[in-house]
């Protein structure tokens, strides 16, 4: 049966498999986990609303999931390879755990290339404090000015094939055209730049690592219709159609 597959409820399965034996399609996310997360992010930035780490932090790793997912149903063999390397770094007699995730170095550029296509927040609002020029441009002290990070992870002049989804680009030395972004947790924009850059970065992205590695390697998946891509521009930049899904669990029974 075709099911709809949402970042908030990729949550549910994540949780359903490790700790229920649910339907891994229901059940709930570790909210405790993240509960845990949001306090230690708020001990650290104080000055921040609860609401506001909320609001910032549930639609935006929700939205990431959905695209890497997409990306992953649209390129069986990419979904193949980042399966083959779970198979060998957790095998299939148990689901993943955090700390398998710092061993999955190709997973890590499949997130690097979903974020470069997909950055779920693609305009990033800055003010001029002074007058300035930048690229021969002149700013007026007050300007204000959305930097577009969409546009950038898809500039032809930074990358090669930059509409392609080929994460064996960041791949050190394969010319892809990832220059100098190594490292998404220091080179991506897709969490922003300098002081008011996303302060749940390394939460989002364990976050993200966790649901989808344990999405890809308790099931394969299969599309049920067609793949739309269309996007629906927001501030979050989501999916504009719902992502219909068939997964069909693959780890051996009682795992
Ligand atoms: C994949 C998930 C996420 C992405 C792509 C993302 C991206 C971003 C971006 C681009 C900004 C603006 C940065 C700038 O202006 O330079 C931002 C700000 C922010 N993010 Fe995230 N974020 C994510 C997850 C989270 C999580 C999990 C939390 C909290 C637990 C969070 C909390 C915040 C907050 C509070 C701000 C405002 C910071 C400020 O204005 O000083 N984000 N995020």
């Amino acid at each position: 049966m075709p099911y709809i597959l949402d970042g908030q409820r990729s949550f549910a399965a994540g949780r359903g498999i490790q700790h229920q034996r649910l339907h891994p399609l229901h059940g709930f996310l570790g909210l405790n986990r993240v509960r845990r997360r949001m306090k230690a992010v708020r001990r650290v930035y104080d000055g921040l609303f609860e609401e506001d780490t909320i609001t910032a932090g549930s639609d935006t790793s929700a939205t990431t999931v959905e695209w890497m997912m997409s990306e992953l149903l649209r390129h069986p063999r990419v979904m193949r390879k980042v399966q083959q390397e779970l198979e060998e770094v957790v095998g299939m007699d148990r689901v993943v755990e955090e700390e398998d995730l710092p061993k999955l170095p190709y997973l890590e550029m499949v997130i690097k290339e979903s974020m470069r296509l997909h950055p779920v927040i693609p305009l990033i609002p800055r003010e001029a404090r002074e007058y300035c020029v930048a690229n021969g441009i002149q700013f007026e002290k007050g300007t204000q000015v959305f930097v577009n990070i969409w546009a950038m992870g898809r500039d032809p002049n930074e990358w090669v094939n930059p509409e392609a989804f080929y994460p064996e680009r960041f791949e050190a030395g394969s010319g892809g055209g990832a220059g100098d972004r190594d490292s998404l947790e220091s080179g991506s924009l897709a969490f922003g730049a300098g002081n008011r850059s996303c302060p749940g970065m390394l939460m989002a992205l364990t976050t993200v690592r966790i649901i989808v590695t344990q999405l890809v390697h308790c099931f394969d998946w299969e599309l049920s219709g067609e793949l739309d891509m269309s996007e629906r521009f927001g501030l979050n930049l989501a999916r504009a159609k719902n992502l219909l899904v068939v997964p069909t669990y693959r780890l051996p029974p009682g795992s």
